[in-house]
């Protein structure tokens, strides 16, 4: 049905729950569908000839506008925060203070640096920032048949959409949510607006002032990718959900985190930097209106 989901990279604790779901997604149509989607390290690639590929945060960090000692302190946060953020032996619980930890040191370094809004755009341009490869195909078909696609993301939404932007991929059916910064009348940084989004409280608890998914409340099907464990709960806020396909993205710590990523995403991409497995369920989904 999918030929997609013969690739080696993909890994189905239930291929029979999978095949359901996907026949349910197809059998209600478009017109009943939503997609809600991760950023960093989902859309975006996470790594490519052997090197990382940088998160919304860190095509900040790294830039030219931040001082050597800014991105110094920058680099050593990621590299304290982000095992914990990804050790598979602590709990949601333990980790969540951590992480708002990381961000808040991290966006108070930032908010030291004098970052210019007319800047965003050059930092985006000269960054090593790559989306998935199959990402046009994936846009352009959610595009195509109207279906709203909300990216929720813990990085930083200005450059994210930025890069979104700049791949003319940000079509009027994208819907953002993320940390956004809050620029002064001479569009220099003075902070970031709340509320403070991190890996681990990506739910309905931060959507508070949007109505988001009380707008699409006839949209009950639903396709979640993620590539954290923080990301399952990105779709809380639907209600009255009918149907919900979960693809996992599992790209670091692979031995370590299988078990726990296989058990709670229905379809877990293994070390797969494509959007393809991806495109084939909406190809076979979307059918004979493709
Ligand atoms: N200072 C920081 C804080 C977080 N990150 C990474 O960003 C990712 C969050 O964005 P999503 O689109 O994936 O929600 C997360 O994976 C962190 O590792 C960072 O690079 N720097
Ligand atoms: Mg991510």
């Amino acid at each position: 049905m999918v030929p997609e989901l013969e690739k080696a990279t993909v890994h189905m604790k239930s291929p029979e729950h999978v095949r359901r779901v996907i026949s349910a997604l197809r059998k209600e149509g478009p017109d009943k569908l939503q997609v809600v989607s991760d950023f960093d390290m989902t859309l975006s690639r996470f790594g490519f000839n052997g090197r990382r590929c940088p998160t919304s945060h860190n095509i900040l960090d790294n830039s030219q506008v931040i001082s050597e000692e800014g991105r110094k302190k920058l680099k050593d946060l990621l590299h304290y925060y982000y095992p914990i953020e990804i050790d598979p032996n602590r709990t949601m619980e333990e980790k969540r203070p951590l992480m708002v930890e990381w961000w808040t040191r991290a966006h108070g370094l930032l908010l030291q640096q004098k970052i210019l809004k007319r800047d965003i755009a050059k930092i985006v341009e000269e960054s090593e920032v790559m989306l998935r490869d199959g990402v046009n195909t994936f846009f352009d078909q959610l595009h195509q048949h109207n279906i709203p696609l909300f990216i929720f993301s813990a990085g930083v939404g200005d450059i994210l959409e930025e890069v979104l932007r700049q791949a003319k991929v940000f079509h009027p059916n994208v819907n953002v949510m993320s940390n956004y910064m809050d620029f002064d009348d001479k569009g220099v940084l003075r902070q970031f607006k709340e509320p403070l989004i991190h890996t681990y409280n990506k739910n309905a608890s931060v959507l508070e002032k949007t109505d988001h998914f009380q707008q699409l409340s006839s949209r009950t099907n639903i396709i979640l990718l993620g590539d954290s464990m923080g990301d399952l709960s990105m779709a809380d806020g639907v209600a009255n959900v009918e149907n919900i396909l979960t693809i996992g993205f599992l790209n670091d710590k692979v031995d370590e985190q299988r078990g726990k990523y296989r058990d709670a995403y229905d379809v877990v991409l293994e070390k797969d930097e494509t959007l393809d497995v991806v495109n084939g369920i909406l190809c076979y989904i979307l059918g004979d209106l493709n």
